[in-house]
């Protein structure tokens, strides 16, 4: 990875100084776009994210755009999660140069097109998000916005990477933090309570993720984000039987234990991985291609 540091006015090809071919659009979120651009040193495809500095209207938007290179420069190779490559900064840009996962499609985008997973699929997807997280949280990177958006699936080999690392924060051994952060179906209740908290909030949305590709609707849902934080605050989980039918017990008590209010008794990701759930996902699974709806 190398970082250039690119002060003074914009140039042209975006601020790069040159060193990439932009290409097309391939994403767009809340602070900018998705641009996939080509090295000619590298010989390599890269996914770009460039945000307008000038498109930041607050200090904790500000601090989201420091936050991700940061932490994604932090943690070392993982085949779960995006890779940085470079970053651009100048004074009206900040360009993130990622690892490009292509063809792929987000978690989301797959409910949307074709509604619910196998559970053989939800379980194989399951084991390689927590083996992503797990490395997260051995480097004390806390990623605090898991949601299905957030989690790209690689369709030439289903390799799960889970992006966006813009609402992610470090914590020291032991460390907790506060501030509410997150995406309200998905957020954890100590989040919204206002108390301390650590590593556990992303075990909280991963297993609220994978209730709603089991399920295809979320666990604590309301019209309002209102509603939807009372909702997650009563964490009262269900299983209505008319959804869950075809799910085996040992995805809901598996689920129990992610979606656990009581954050002492709540999976941690390395106690997630060892679940029989999770040791058996992979054995006698589909491929994921087979059943994406372009
Ligand atoms: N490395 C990548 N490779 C391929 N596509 C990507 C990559 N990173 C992001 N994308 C695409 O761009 C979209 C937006 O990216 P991302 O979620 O990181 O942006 P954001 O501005 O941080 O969004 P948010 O609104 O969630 O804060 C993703 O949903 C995905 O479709």
């Amino acid at each position: 990875m190398t970082y250039s540091q690119t002060l003074g006015h914009n140039n042209n090809n975006k601020n790069n100084n040159g060193k990439y071919q932009i290409c097309e659009e391939i994403g767009r979120g809340r602070f900018g776009t998705v641009t996939r651009v080509y090295s000619p040193s590298t010989g390599d495809f890269y996914a770009c994210k460039t945000i307008e500095k000038s498109s930041l209207t607050d200090d904790l938007d500000r601090a989201c755009i420091d936050n991700e290179p940061k932490l994604m420069a932090l943690l070392s190779f993982h085949p779960n999660i995006v890779q940085i490559h470079d970053l651009v900064d100048t004074d009206s840009t900040l360009s993130i140069y990622m690892e490009l996962v292509d063809p792929s499609v987000s978690i989301y985008d797959r409910l949307v097109s074709s509604g619910t997973f196998s559970e053989s699929q939800t379980a194989s997807f399951a084991k390689q998000i927590l083996q992503g997280l797990a490395h997260c949280h051995r480097y004390g990177v806390v990623h605090r916005d898991i949601k299905p958006e957030n989690i790209l699936v690689d369709l030439r080999n289903d390799t799960v990477k889970i992006c966006d690392f813009g609402s992610g924060v470090w914590l020291g051994e032991g460390e907790t933090t506060e501030g509410v952060v997150g995406t309200p179906y998905y957020v954890a209740p100590e989040v919204l309570m206002g108390c301390e908290y650590g590593e556990k909030v992303d075990l909280w949305s991963v297993g609220v993720v994978l209730y709603t590709m089991l399920a295809g609707s979320p666990p604590f849902y309301g019209e309002t984000a209102e509603e939807i934080f009372e909702a997650v605050l009563r964490g009262n989980l269900r299983f209505p039987p008319k959804v869950f039918r075809g799910v085996s017990s040992m995805a809901k008590d598996f689920l129990r234990k992610m979606i656990c209010k009581d954050t002492s008794r709540r999976f941690s990701a390395e106690q997630a991985l060892r679940h029989p759930w999770i040791q058996r996902a992979g054995e006698g699974e589909e491929r994921f291609i087979k059943e994406c709806v372009f």
